[in-house]
């Protein structure tokens, strides 16, 4: 199992969802940083399960236990450990689903890969209660990029049918970043949180769940950050967005909405602004050939719905090799996007601070 990345920032991630911890190693980072420990509190529970409705009732505190690597809050330069304790386990939920897989989650392949040693209990390594680690590994990624003037904040785009206020992708505020970090429901125009949640109680009460797209911005990066062909920003971020259980559809700018266009409607066209170099618009994203071109990077993430849904479903028996029923107890998110907010800041920021390093 590869559960590390990263060229000049190092992350490994380590655990399972039922296991006694779960946590990460970050090697590489500078030394003297002076961490910011309520803004990582406060990106660890903007994450954590529990809260409310539209997330899986299974209550964990995610206080980040730093074993090495920081002194007086400020990092040495050695590898940064941290670690998570689990403290909320209900594994009889899953004492079926070794021989009868969920339809959509990783039971069948990890079955057959790992010859049905894997631990699949709450999801084992392939939960999304991984993202926890990523989410402390992003907070500190953050904070150093907030030194060199980047910042990074990310909204939800859409739950269901039902989405948030278009973001002018070439007038990104850092104010309007800040407060989107600052929210645990993150979105711009608050008023289409209630529709938003009530989407999720639709499909929780359904015995169902639902997807949306969370929708990420970093502004104040100047042109020239990434490299070509397989160094280039867009790669780099896709290899870390893509490791976050249940994303299924990555794309910068316009993305898949070039595809019915003309580039006379959507070309980037240039100006000389204050003296420097300035798009008109931002269709591309910020990423030109593979590099930043000074124009706020701007990243969509489509999230699936939660595959462990309550309702009756068909899978198969992996024992007798007969078809068979499956009702899916336990505890799980009916929309995984409001939580994941926080993880694709995360994911992002990671990638762009091993970018710059
Ligand atoms: C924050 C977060 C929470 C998640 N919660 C659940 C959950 O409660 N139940 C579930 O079946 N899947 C949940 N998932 C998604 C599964 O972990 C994921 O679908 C599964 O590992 C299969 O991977 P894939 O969807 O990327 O193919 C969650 C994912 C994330 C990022
Ligand atoms: C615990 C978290 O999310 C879990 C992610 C998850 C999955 O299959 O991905 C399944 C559920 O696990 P359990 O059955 O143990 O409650 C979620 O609660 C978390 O995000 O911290």
């Amino acid at each position: 199992m590869s559960s590390s990345i990263g060229d000049n920032i190092k992350i490994s991630v380590f655990g399972e969802s039922h296991g006694k911890a779960i946590g990460c190693v970050i090697d590489g980072l500078p030394a003297g940083v002076k961490l910011d420990m309520d803004a990582v509190y406060k990106d660890m529970s903007r994450r954590a399960p529990g809260k409310d409705k539209t997330a899986t009732p299974r209550l964990e505190k995610d206080i980040p236990h730093i074993l090495s690597g920081v002194l007086d809050s400020t990092t040495t330069g050695a590898p940064l450990a941290m670690m998570i304790e689990n403290t909320n386990t209900k594994s009889g939920d899953y004492s079926n689903l070794m021989t009868v897989p969920r339809p959509s989650h990783s039971d069948y392949p990890a079955f057959v890969k790992y010859n049905g040693f894997n631990d699949i209990r709450g999801g084992g390594h392939f939960s999304g209660r991984l993202t926890a680690p990523i989410v402390f590994a992003g907070a500190v990624a953050k904070q150093i990029l907030a030194q060199k003037g980047i910042i990074v904040g990310a909204h939800i785009k859409q739950i269901g049918s039902v989405c948030d206020t278009a973001v002018d992708y070439n007038d990104i505020s850092v104010d309007m970043l800040n407060k989107l970090s600052s929210m645990t429901f993150s979105v711009v125009d608050e008023s289409v949180e209630e529709k938003m949640r009530a989407e999720v109680e639709k499909a929780r009460l359904n015995l169902d769940s639902v997807g949306g797209v969370v929708e990420c911005f970093a502004v104040g990066l100047p042109a020239g950050v990434g490299g070509n062909i397989f160094d280039a920003v867009e790669s780099k971020l896709a290899s870390i967005l893509f490791g976050i259980p249940a994303v299924k559809g990555v794309q910068f700018g316009l993305g898949f909405d070039f595809a019915d266009k003309n580039a006379s409607k959507v070309n980037d066209e240039y100006e000389i602004k204050d003296g420097k170099v300035a798009t008109l618009s931002n269709n591309n994203g910020g990423v030109l050939g593979g590099m930043t071109d000074g124009a706020p990077v701007v990243v969509s993430v489509a999230f699936k719905p939660t595959p462990s849904i309550a309702s009756k479903q068909r899978s198969v028996n992996l024992q007798t090799m007969q078809n068979a029923e499956l009702e899916i107890k336990g505890r799980h998110d009916p929309c995984i996007v409001p939580r994941a907010v926080p993880v694709v800041e995360a994911a992002v920021a990671i990638g762009l601070l091993d970018l710059m390093m």
